[in-house]
């Protein structure tokens, strides 16, 4: 049979504490990116060892090797290098700012190249040993033996380049908006969700075989980057709680018991039963109980995609929801409910947008809260405002965030239940003019109909929360500086970008923009 679950289990763990980040960031050099001069050496295919030939009009074949400096990192974390004279641009996965390494192409893509590294000359400026023995292979870490403070800036650099070439806004506009960003104080341990792959084939890295004989060949644990089919067994993920790593192990041990009869899901021919894990943690505020479990939820999906949650969901043990507290709102979160991951930062994120939204505070203003999830960045403005209005297009985030409301005793916020990619002309008609919008989209940033329909709404502010800057520069462009093919004319102007770090050794990187009429 065809049907492939995936297994969700909650536990209950610390919740942190918010900690001053100022001090830290008092620390941080400016980024130094310019001071390094790429330097690339050109191997014919046929040649074994890189020469020193250096091509003004430079192009690369595919298998050729090269000896590169990475200069930077790039969205998704992949190393940035360049030819000296030409500027052609070649990314290599795992290549660190400063690092020089013999690269070979794998791939050309209209402008640039990608490279694999084959071997490192020389390491790059800001060296630590990595504390994950995964880290070398797994996808959900790339940036662990990079010193903290230069992945804080090679974000920083990231966010400041795509704003300046996709959002267009020019040097000088941006060094008067742009914030230095804000890094996490807790930089292992801080993720209360991790999701974990079943796969009916164990990967392995050459070295490794021998050292891991005996898992079997059905693994558990994350993918091998690029391959949708590989997963690497991991037994201890730093990133999730010590609670959430006793689960894991636990389920290690026991899950490939042949009599329990539970086979991986195989996406090759789609047979198979377990497709993911999803660890939560939560922290209990009124029993300050820790790393009890609270909760297994099994959760059915018939789809071939690699979507983790399906349609429907049976509670095995325990609970429907874990608790969560966030700048003193209790709430309830079920395990289809986006919640954001790093509870600690996401407090220092939600009084950066508080702090934007810029409310008086008299209880007069409408707040319209668009991806409004569970309802948190919302509920934690209501107590100031008239009332807020929310807008979300998961089901059970909607209930969530409704129980969230009525459960803190507040009784001035609505959640609707919608798709923001399909608004219709009349949206907007049901409740009053916003004062302040709160969009805090997912990757794909906002949909066009939805940018034309916030320009038309003209409301003072925005609040833009974004986790993919590529696509917020994108928006950001279009609502500052308009849509010239469509005729469409923006109104905003950006009065600050404040990038925020909440997923330390990874690629990612969250930002929050302020936008006010122009
Ligand atoms: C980045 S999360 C933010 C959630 C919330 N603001 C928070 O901080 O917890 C984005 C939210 O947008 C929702 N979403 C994604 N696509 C959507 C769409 N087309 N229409 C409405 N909501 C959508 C997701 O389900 C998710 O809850």
């Amino acid at each position: 049979m065809n049907l492939t679950t995936t297994m969700a289990t909650t536990i209950h763990t610390h919740t942190f504490r918010r900690i001053n980040t100022r001090p830290f960031l008092k620390k941080l050099p400016k980024p130094s990116f310019s001071s390094l001069s790429a330097s690339l050496q050109v191997t014919p295919e046929e040649e074994s060892q890189p020469s020193t030939t250096q091509s003004p009009s430079f192009y690369p074949k595919k298998n050729q090797t090269l000896e590169l400096v990475c200069e930077s990192l790039a969205f998704k974390g992949k190393g940035v290098c360049k030819v000296a004279d030409t500027g052609f641009v070649l990314m290599c996965d795992r290549a660190l700012p400063g690092e020089r390494f013999i690269g070979r192409v794998t791939r050309k893509k209209g402008n640039y190249a990608e490279v694999q590294k084959m071997k490192t000359i020389s390491p790059h400026w800001d060296f630590v040993n990595a504390p994950c023995e995964y880290a070398s292979y797994c996808g959900g870490c790339k940036t662990q033996n990079l010193l903290y403070e230069a992945q804080v800036r090679a974000k920083e650099q990231q966010v400041s380049e795509l704003i300046t070439h996709v959002g267009m806004f020019k040097d000088l506009e941006l060094s008067a908006t742009m914030k230095p960003i804000v890094p996490c104080n807790i930089q292992f341990h801080y993720r209360n969700k991790m999701e974990f792959s079943f796969a009916t084939q164990n990967w392995l890295p050459k070295e490794e075989h021998e050292k891991q004989d005996g898992l079997g060949s059905y693994a558990l644990g994350l993918h091998v980057p690029g391959f949708f089919d590989k997963v690497l067994t991991i037994d201890k993920c730093l990133l999730q709680s010590e609670a959430a790593n006793k689960v894991l192990a636990v389920i290690q041990d026991g899950w490939r018991d042949s009599e329990l009869g539970l086979s991986p899901y195989d996406v090759h021919t789609h047979a198979g039963f377990l497709k993911h894990l999803m660890l939560r943690s939560g922290s209990d505020v009124k029993t300050g109980l820790t790393e009890l479990m609270v909760s297994i939820v099994n959760n059915v999906n018939t789809s071939v995609g690699n979507t983790s949650l399906g349609e429907e969901e049976y509670i095995l043990y325990g609970k429907p929801t874990i608790t969560e507290t966030l700048r003193g709102i209790i709430f309830q979160i079920s395990a289809n409910s986006f919640f954001q991951t790093n509870t600690h930062q996401a407090e220092v994120l939600y009084k950066i947008v508080e702090g934007n939204a810029g409310l008086r505070g008299d209880g007069s203003e409408i707040v319209l809260d668009l991806f409004c999830g569970t309802g948190t960045i919302g509920l934690t403005l209501a107590r100031k405002v008239k009332h807020v209005y929310g807008y979300e297009v998961v089901p059970q985030a909607i209930s969530d965030a409704r129980r969230n409301a009525e459960q803190n005793g507040i009784h001035n916020a609505t959640f609707v239940q919608g798709d923001l990619n399909k608004i219709s002309d009349s949206f907007g008609t049901e409740f009053p003019k916003p004062d302040i919008v709160i969009s805090d989209p997912n990757r794909p940033g906002m949909h066009m109909k939805l940018i034309q329909y916030l320009l038309k709404l003209r409301a003072k502010r925005i609040v833009y929360v974004s986790c993919n800057p590529a696509t917020c520069a994108r928006d950001l462009d279009y609502l500052c500086h308009g849509v010239a093919e469509k005729d469409i004319k923006g109104c905003y102007k950006l009065r600050s970008l404040q990038p925020v770090d909440m997923f330390p050794h990874t690629p990612h990187i969250e930002c929050v923009a302020l936008l006010e009429l122009d």
